[in-house]
């Protein structure tokens, strides 16, 4: 091969079809009619690959290749959708034809798996490319709306985030919180501080930390890491809800005064961020030290404000204490029904009612339900972007201990001095919306985590799938066949439900509407782009199956 770039039997670095993870493989030759490379990797698969799926191994970054065990993508679970495995000509597949996806039924595809079941293992190591330059951060991850923001915008959100909640908290206080006022006056600096207001954030910090570590409840397994690993999670999060509840009402039973909550919400929020700010320099300081493959793919891009940021660790645990987990399903989640419940108090006080009124219950049962459908279907939480991907940084523990807490309780802080009576057919039409949408969200997430933990699930039998050069299949039919993100959808519409009963006065009930929408949009983009790189045409024979992405002919 005299003019070609690669030589024969020169070790160089071939992409995985469909994915961009790099495997070291062998040149055998190069065919100058179709101008392609036939190379082998280490498992003995051999493949055609272009040229600009060859890399020299140079570019990319070392990784102990005792701790990095990821399988090749043709001898994970689905081993049979492999190119090695699907013909015995293995020598002579294209990467494009590999990664052109077939729809089949489900059932065969998993018989097929079966059979492959004793196959001898050979472990490769993939290597991720070197992105030493900023501008050249992959969108590869999820959590939230912010992840697109190169380093410059990570100190913008940074400081603007929190500022952000504390004018909320200051806005939602005020007679008339309407735009024309916004933003609110800032009161001197010791009114955002309450040595009192941040014990009492520990306290209830501390109290599910407890909760969580008491040996109840299953031990789940979360998804297979890079390195083959599957972590065990404790799921007990109904019965940390169940403890919280009879623990608060005993206490005012107790006679505590619950309307300290509204009474200090911003002392409160101030606390918690400080709680957040220093939960993520911890976190961002154990990452310093983690080993490569704990890592999260994105928040490594050595700029320090942007990987604090976006976090670095992908798991970051304290002997079996998963912190992002943690985070994520209990303090803040929990805190949320907590403050809803003592809003539902305090507008009983400031109005002089007997019972709350049918709006604050509303606000209060719905988002309870989400609440306890989050906890109930805990492991499903395991199959989410922000657990599998996303590295926990300043932005989760931000999202998880302030924002949830803070910003999704406005519509009952709203309606503590800000009354909104309900005429019978609005609320007969507002619950049967909240319904509607909770039917859609659950049955698709359950749909999806059942289909991810088992694809050969007698129940899923009758869905038909997309098999992908990676192993894993995709749904094509069922809820997945309606829309892409048909969760997304039930999910705003819940969040419709939980406006409409504050009315249409002012725009502050309708934060959580209009962040949601933005939020969930640019989360379907970006896991658009995550999905096509992952699975190469199997995803675009998906996008032309399922032609909308979350609202069925609209969007
Ligand atoms: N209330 C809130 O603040 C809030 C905020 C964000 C999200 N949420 C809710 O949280 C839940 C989880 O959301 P998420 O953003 O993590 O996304 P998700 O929709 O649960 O997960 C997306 C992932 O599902 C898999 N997938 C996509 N299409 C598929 C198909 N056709 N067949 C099989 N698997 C498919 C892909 O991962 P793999 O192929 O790698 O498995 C994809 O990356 C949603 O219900 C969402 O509404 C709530
Ligand atoms: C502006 C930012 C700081 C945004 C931060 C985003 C996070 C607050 C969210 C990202 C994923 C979300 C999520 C839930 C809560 C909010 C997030 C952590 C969730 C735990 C709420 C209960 C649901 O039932 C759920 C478990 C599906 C959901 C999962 C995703």
């Amino acid at each position: 091969m005299p003019s070609v770039k690669y030589q024969r039997g020169e070790m160089v670095m071939g992409r995985w079809p469909g994915s961009s993870l790099y495997y070291e493989v062998k040149v055998l030759r190069y065919d100058a009619s179709s101008q392609l490379y036939t190379v082998i990797y280490k498992d003995g698969t051999e493949l055609e690959l272009k040229e600009q799926d060859i890399k020299n191994a140079a570019g990319f970054q070392t990784r102990s290749r005792s701790r990095s065990r990821s399988r090749s993508p043709g001898r994970r679970r689905s081993r049979s959708r492999s190119p090695a495995r699907t013909t015995r000509r293995s020598s002579s597949r294209t990467a494009a034809a590999v990664a052109t996806a077939a729809i089949t039924e489900s059932a065969p595809t998993s018989r097929r798996d079966a059979k492959l079941k004793d196959t001898p293992e050979v472990r490769l190591s993939p290597l991720v490319m070197k992105c030493g330059k900023l501008n050249i951060i992959k969108l590869t991850t999820s959590a939230s709306l912010l992840c697109f923001v190169l380093p410059p915008g990570a100190y913008f959100w940074l400081l603007f985030l929190p500022a952000w909640v504390l004018f909320l908290v200051l806005q939602v206080n005020l007679e008339d919180p309407s735009l024309a006022n916004f933003p609110p006056l800032l009161p001197p600096f010791e009114a955002f501080w309450d040595a009192q207001a941040l014990g009492f954030v520990i306290l209830w910090v501390l109290f599910q930390v407890l909760l969580y570590i008491l040996p109840v409840g299953k031990l789940s397994e979360g998804m297979p890491l890079r390195s083959g690993e599957r972590l065990k999670y404790r799921t007990n999060g109904f019965f940390a809800i169940a403890v919280s509840a009879v623990a608060v009402v005993a206490a005012v039973h107790q006679g505590v005064d619950l309307t300290y909550i509204h009474s200090h919400f911003l002392q409160l929020a101030t606390a918690s961020l400080l709680i957040s700010v220093l939960l993520s320099i911890y976190l961002y300081v154990r990452s310093r030290y983690a080993a490569p493959e704990q890592l999260a793919l994105g928040g490594n891009s050595g700029n320090v404000v942007y990987d604090f940021f976006k976090g670095h660790e992908l798991n970051p645990r304290i002997k079996d204490f998963d912190l992002k987990f943690f985070c994520e399903m209990r303090p803040g989640l929990i805190g949320w029904c907590l403050i809803n419940f003592a809003m539902a108090l305090a507008e009983m006080k400031e109005q002089s009612l007997n019972a709350p009124s049918y709006s604050m219950i509303l606000v209060n049962l719905f988002q309870l339900l989400y609440v306890l459908d989050g906890l109930w279907n805990e492991e499903a939480i395991l199959t989410t972007m922000d657990l599998m991907h996303d590295g926990f940084g300043f932005m989760l523990a931000f999202g998880d201990l302030v924002w949830v807490p803070f910003t999704y309780t406005l519509q009952a802080y709203y309606l503590v001095s800000h009354p909104n009576l309900l005429s019978l057919p609005a609320l007969a039409a507002i619950v049967t919306l909240k319904l509607v949408g909770f039917y859609i969200f659950r049955k698709s997430n359950s749909e999806k985590n059942a289909f991810r933990r088992n694809p050969s699930d007698p129940k899923l039998s009758h869905l038909k799938t997309i098999p992908t050069a990676t192993g894993k299949s995709l749904l094509v039919s069922g809820w997945w066949g309606v829309v892409r993100h048909p969760n997304y959808l039930g999910d705003l519409m819940m969040a419709l439900a939980w406006s409409l009963p504050c009315g249409f006065s002012h725009l502050l009930p309708w934060h959580y509407m209009i962040y949601f929408i933005i939020l969930l949009v640019h989360r379907d983009s970006r896991d658009m782009s995550e999905c096509r790189r992952k699975y190469g045409s199997a995803w675009d024979e998906y996008c032309r199956t399922v032609r909308y992405r979350i609202i069925p002919r609209v969007y």
